[in-house]
């Protein structure tokens, strides 16, 4: 890829000039202030600089072994500085927190098909933080920091994912020698999937049905070593491995895990929520599903990552259809930037729109989820149901439109698009990850579903009900008539709150007919379509209402140039939102063919504003060009010579001749058949 950003392709650089507002307001916004960019930028360079990482080989060319032994020797690279500098910045907790946060972009760039450590850092260390005990946290943590073990999280088995409840790997707990023994009683009860496990880490959290005084006492956490500190060789009983070729993450080394009676000192059994004294005796926590809080954690960090996936595949797909000329619009004239087709506006300008929403609700969630663990630790449990409804249903919705918006991107880009070296392939199969791992999204839409039915009956019966679901009362004080549209922000908030409204009553009216005939279980399963179409249109009625607060604050608080970038920006989340459920809309909001109309119209005028902005915008997510790697993307939109030089480094055109010219080709040929 050119490197020389001072010759910027000519069309792009003429959109630049146009710009209107200062990029700059905007990307501070995006990152939490100009003090947290400067961070960005110098944690991204102070790490994408070191020549030992070896960038300039493109992994994607070499065999599944060898990407994943550059991928943990890479990764080695980055951890050894990450403690240099953390040492350098001042060694507190927060340093660390800050050098990982900006890690997580810098990581995509350096191990493009995933991190092999990525959940030491993540679920492992959650996991140990959030659910031990003081002394559990004094003996484990510095080990982890350090790096002197290395761990993951292994809940998923190959007979289950989903149902966590039936999870087949025992632990049963032996009084006498104050130890369980974890065994593996079938083949569908080895571990499956957890990343990192197969070769990478010597210890997991293993999630595993407890047994004490003869009794079940359901899943929880236990700290098990699976290999040997000095050789890496599996411990006695343990049968561990890598599950192959995938999808994408590639270089995840997601891995396999069977036990066959493995002792595991009583201490290691995570003790925060439940306990079990030596005696055996067990100790039920005060909500049994606070041992699935390290997935709800994750799951609110997943929105981000969905805005950041969205908002890189559109910068490389405008800064394309801004250097891309094809097909001219009128025949005498010369062919435009492939921007100028409606068509492409329509497929790319949304997904800005949405990365700029998420971002705000990702912002919304980390807040609530903060302030909801808080309380948990005073006792007080209470919103833990609305948290986990919520964090369910946007990680479902947002990962979903990620995937969508990623493809759209992708064929935005027409044949270039398909390139490797255009760089949508690993954020599409990222992307798609996203929407099976930490809760498969059909799952987690009905998980949402049991929120919003259990708030329809709340509210039927004259209950209360928490703030972000209490247009149900609107819905119910219609009393069966239509909500009026109003072309409006709020006005389209209100319609699709009425439609989600709407889908919740039809859900909730399946089972209460299905009920006369079958069990409530039964029911609620014969109304699955209803239930996640319900949760799916509430997800979207969160985000919008979540888009309006956190946009009016933002436009209050920026110059009044970008603020109407950002109105800009709201109004276009809203219209393409409406426009795209209008078939949900139309069943319970009084709406007309010339309201509708309406909407298709300003759905152009919006874009003709947004057509100056845009580059601004996706400038102003400052993906520097090593992040975004992609031929299609970089900053100079030198896209042509970008390609060749790609092309020309691909390992066939290192020779003129390739050898099954003379082993096979030039025989065949010969041959006269
Ligand atoms: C220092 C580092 C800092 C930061 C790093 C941060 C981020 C890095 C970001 C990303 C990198 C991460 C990862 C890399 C990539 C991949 C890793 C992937 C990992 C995994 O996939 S781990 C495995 C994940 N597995 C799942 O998600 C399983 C899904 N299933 C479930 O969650 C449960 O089974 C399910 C569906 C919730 C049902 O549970 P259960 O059967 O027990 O419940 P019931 O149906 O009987 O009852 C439901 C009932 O329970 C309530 N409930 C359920 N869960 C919760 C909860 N968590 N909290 C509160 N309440 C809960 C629910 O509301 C129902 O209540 P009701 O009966 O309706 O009143
Ligand atoms: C890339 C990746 C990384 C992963 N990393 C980890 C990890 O680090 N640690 C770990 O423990 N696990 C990990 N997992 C496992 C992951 O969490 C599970 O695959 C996921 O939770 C889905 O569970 P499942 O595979 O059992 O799917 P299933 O539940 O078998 O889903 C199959 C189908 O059945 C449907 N279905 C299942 N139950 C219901 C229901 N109640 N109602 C309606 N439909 C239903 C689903 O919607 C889906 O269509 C990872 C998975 C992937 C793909």
């Amino acid at each position: 890829m050119s490197k020389n950003l001072s010759i910027v392709n000519k069309d792009l650089k003429e959109e630049r000039d146009k710009i209107n507002f200062n990029v700059e307001e905007f990307t501070n916004w995006f990152y939490g202030g100009a003090e947290k960019v400067k961070e960005k930028k110098y944690i991204e360079n102070y790490f994408l600089s070191d020549k030992d990482l070896n960038l300039e080989l493109d992994t994607s060319y070499l065999s599944y072994k060898d990407k994943y032994e550059e991928a943990v020797r890479r990764s080695i690279v980055v951890y050894k500085k990450l403690y240099k500098l953390h040492n350098e910045m001042g060694g507190t907790h927060e340093d660390f927190v800050k050098i990982m946060e900006n890690l997580r972009f810098t990581m995509g760039a350096i191990n493009p098909e995933g991190n092999p450590f990525v959940l030491h850092f993540s679920m492992f260390a959650l996991t140990i933080m959030n659910m031990t005990n003081d002394e559990q946290k004094a003996e484990w943590l510095p080990r982890i920091f350090n790096c002197n073990i290395l761990g993951t999280y292994a809940q998923t088995e190959l007979g289950h994912g989903t149902y966590i409840q039936r999870l087949e790997t025992t632990a049963t707990y032996d009084p006498k020698t104050k130890e369980f023994t974890l065994n593996s009683p079938t083949l569908t009860s080895y571990k499956w999937w957890p990343g990192n496990l197969g070769h990478t880490v010597d210890h997991a959290i293993v999630m595993a049905q407890l047994y004490s005084q003869g009794k079940c006492h359901g899943i929880q956490p236990f700290i098990v070593q699976l290999r040997d500190s000095e050789t890496h060789k599996p411990l006695p009983g343990i049968d561990i491995g890598d599950i192959g070729n995938k999808v994408g993450f590639q270089t995840v080394n997601n891995g396999f895990l069977g036990f066959k009676n493995v002792k595991v000192p009583y201490k290691n059994m995570l003790m925060k929520n439940s306990k079990l004294l030596e005696d055996g005796t067990f100790i039920k926590p005060k909500n049994a599903k606070l041992n699935y809080g390290t997935m709800v954690i994750i799951r609110v960090h997943m929105i981000i990552d969905a805005a950041c996936r969205i908002a890189k595949a559109t910068t490389i797909a405008l800064r394309y259809s801004l250097v891309r000329r094809q097909s001219p619009i009128n025949p005498n004239e010369i062919e435009p930037k492939i921007i100028e087709h409606i068509t492409q506006q329509n497929k790319i300008f949304p997904g800005i729109a949405k990365a700029v929403v998420f971002k705000c609700m990702a912002d919304y969630l980390t807040k609530l989820h903060l302030s909801i663990t808080q309380e948990g630790n005073t006792g007080n449990l209470a919103r833990m149901p609305e948290l986990h409804a919520l964090s369910c249903c946007l990680k479902a919705v947002c990962t979903n439109e990620d995937a969508k918006t990623v493809e759209v991107c992708r064929l935005s880009c027409g044949g270039h698009g398909f390139l490797r070296s255009a760089g949508l392939d690993d954020v599409y199969r990222n992307s798609t990850a996203a929407q099976t791992y930490e809760g498969e999204n059909t799952v987690m839409l009905l998980q949402a579903a049991r929120f919003l039915i259990k708030s329809f009956n709340e509210a039927r019966n004259g209950g209360s009900l928490t703030e972000g679901v209490k247009y149900l009362f609107d819905f119910i004080g219609r009393n069966g008539k239509r909500e009026i549209f109003d072309n409006s922000i709020n006005g389209i908030l209100r319609a699709i709150q009425a439609a989600a409204a709407g889908r919740t009553y039809i859900a909730w009216k399946h089972i209460e007919d299905d009920k006369r005939h079958n069990s409530i279980e039964v029911a609620t399963n014969l109304a699955g379509v209803h239930l996640t179409k319900a949760a799916e249109l509430h997800g979207y009625v969160c985000l919008l209402q979540v888009g309006i607060e956190e946009i009016e604050k933002i436009i209050r608080n920026v110059s009044p140039a970008l603020g109407l970038v950002f109105k800009n920006i709201l109004e276009l989340f809203a219209v393409d939102l409406i426009l795209n459920k209008i078939g949900d809309v139309i069943q319970h909001v009084d709406i007309s063919n010339e309201d509708i109309e309406k909407l298709e119209k300003q759905m152009e005028t919006l874009f003709k504003f947004f057509r100056t902005s845009a580059i601004g915008v996706v400038d102003g997510f400052d993906f520097s060009d090593p992040i975004i790697d992609s031929t299609l993307g970089s900053y100079d939109g030198n896209v042509y010579e970008n390609l060749i030089n790609a092309a020309r480094k691909s390992p066939l055109n290192q020779e003129d001749v390739n050898r099954t010219f003379h082993l096979y080709i030039k025989p065949f040929m010969k041959s006269n058949l």
